[in-house]
C-alpha cells in the first residue's frame, strides 16, 4: 500500500503523528485499531523513507526496551521503581536500581584507578583528552567481579538486553567545576574515525547513567533540545534511547553534565550496543 493511494485526512493524520513524534509502530496500531488494514504499515514506512531522503530527521521509534510502564520492574534480586518515563525521545529515570551499599562499594572499588576521561575523536578514532570532558573515570571489565556481575545482570533482566550487548561499565567522577558538555553518546557514521568502534558490537542505542551519590549542587544531566534536567540521586537510574534497528539516530537526545558546583559527583555508566560489543574489555 503506497502513502499517495491513502485517503487525504488519512495522509494528513499521519503527517501530523510524524511531526508530533509518535513512534511508527503506536501509528500503525492506532491506524489498525481504526479499521485499516496491517498493510498500511508500509505506507507509513515509506513517508518515513521520503522524509529521510529529504534529510529531515525522523525519530526512532522507541525500542521495545521498557515498552510497557508499570510502577514496578521486577528483576530477580531487586524491585526498581519508575519515577519518569518521556516517550519521544525515549528517557525513563528508575529508583531504587542500586543500594546505598552498592553505589559506595563501585565508588570505593575504582578510586585507586581513577584517570582522566577521553572522548573519541571522530576524525581518526583516537581517544582524546578534551576540555569539553573535564571528569576522571575507571572501567570495569564485562562481569569482572561479583559486584559488576550483579548489577549487569540487573541492568540486563531490567532492560531485557543480554549483558553481551552491554560495555563495560565506566565510573566516572566530576569535582567542582567538572563537566561533560552537552554531546551525543551515538557515533555518527558520516566520520571515518568512529568505523572502527562501529565495528565492535555495531551502534550504540542506549546509555544508562546509575547515580552514585547525591551532589550537594549542579552536576545534574540536562537535555538542552527538550529542556529536561535530571538531579543526580544516589541509587537511581536514567536511561535514554537514540537509535533504531535501522540506525536512525534521534537528535533529541544531545545532552550533558552540567558543571558540578559543590560537592562530587559520581555515576556509573553503561552503554547498550544493537549487537554483541566486542571492544576493549568485553
Ligand atoms: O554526567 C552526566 O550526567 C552525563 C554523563 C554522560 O553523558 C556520559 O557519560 O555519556
Ligand atoms: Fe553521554
Amino acid at each position: 500500500m503506497q502513502f499517495e493511494q491513502l485517503q487525504p485526512e488519512v495522509q494528513q493524520w499521519i503527517r501530523e503523528a510524524v511531526s508530533n513524534g509518535h513512534p511508527p509502530e503506536a501509528m500503525v496500531d492506532a491506524l489498525v485499531h481504526a479499521g485499516h488494514p496491517q498493510t498500511i504499515s508500509h505506507a507509513v514506512q515509506q513517508y518515513l523513507s521520503v522524509l529521510q531522503a529529504e534529510g529531515q530527521t525522523v525519530r526512532p521509534h522507541s525500542s521495545s526496551v521498557v515498552a510497557r510502564i508499570s510502577g514496578t520492574q521486577h528483576t530477580s534480586d531487586r524491585d526498581v521503581q519508575i519515577l519518569m518515563a518521556l516517550n519521544a525521545p525515549r528517557v525513563v529515570l528508575f529508583g531504587n536500581l542500586l543500594s546505598h551499599q552498592e553505589c559506595d562499594e563501585l565508588v570505593a572499588q575504582c578510586n585507586s584507578r581513577l584517570k582522566p576521561s577521553s572522548v573519541v575523536n571522530a576524525v581518526n578514532g583516537s581517544y582524546d583528552l578534551h576540555p569539553s570532558r573535564t571528569s576522571s573515570g575507571a572501567s570495569f571489565r564485562r562481569g569482572e567481579n561479583a559486584l559488576i556481575k550483579r548489577i549487569e545482570n540487573r541492568i540486563s533482566e531490567l532492560l531485557s538486553i543480554p549483558v553481551s550487548r552491554g560495555e563495560p561499565i565506566q565510573v566516572l567522577n566530576y569535582v567542582p567545576g567538572a563537566e561533560y558538555k552537552p554531546h551525543f553518546d551515538y557515533f555518527d557514521p558520516k566520520f571515518s574515525g568512529n568505523d572502527k568502534i562501529l565495528k565492535m558490537g555495531g551502534q550504540r542505542f542506549a546509555t544508562l547513567i546509575m547515580y552514585l551519590n547525591d551532589v550537594e549542587a549542579g552536576g545534574s544531566t540536562v537535555f538542552p533540545e527538550i529542556g529536561l534536567d535530571i538531579l543526580p540521586r544516589k541509587g537511581n537510574a536514567l536511561f535514554f534511547s537514540y537509535a533504531n534497528d535501522n540506525g536512525d539516530l534521534d537528535a533529541l537526545t544531545l545532552h550533558g553534565g552540567s558543571p558540578v558546583v559543590a560537592g562530587d559527583k559520581w555515576i556509573a555508566t553503561k552503554w547498550l550496543r544493537l549487537g554483541d560489543y566486542t571492544g576493549p574489555q568485553a
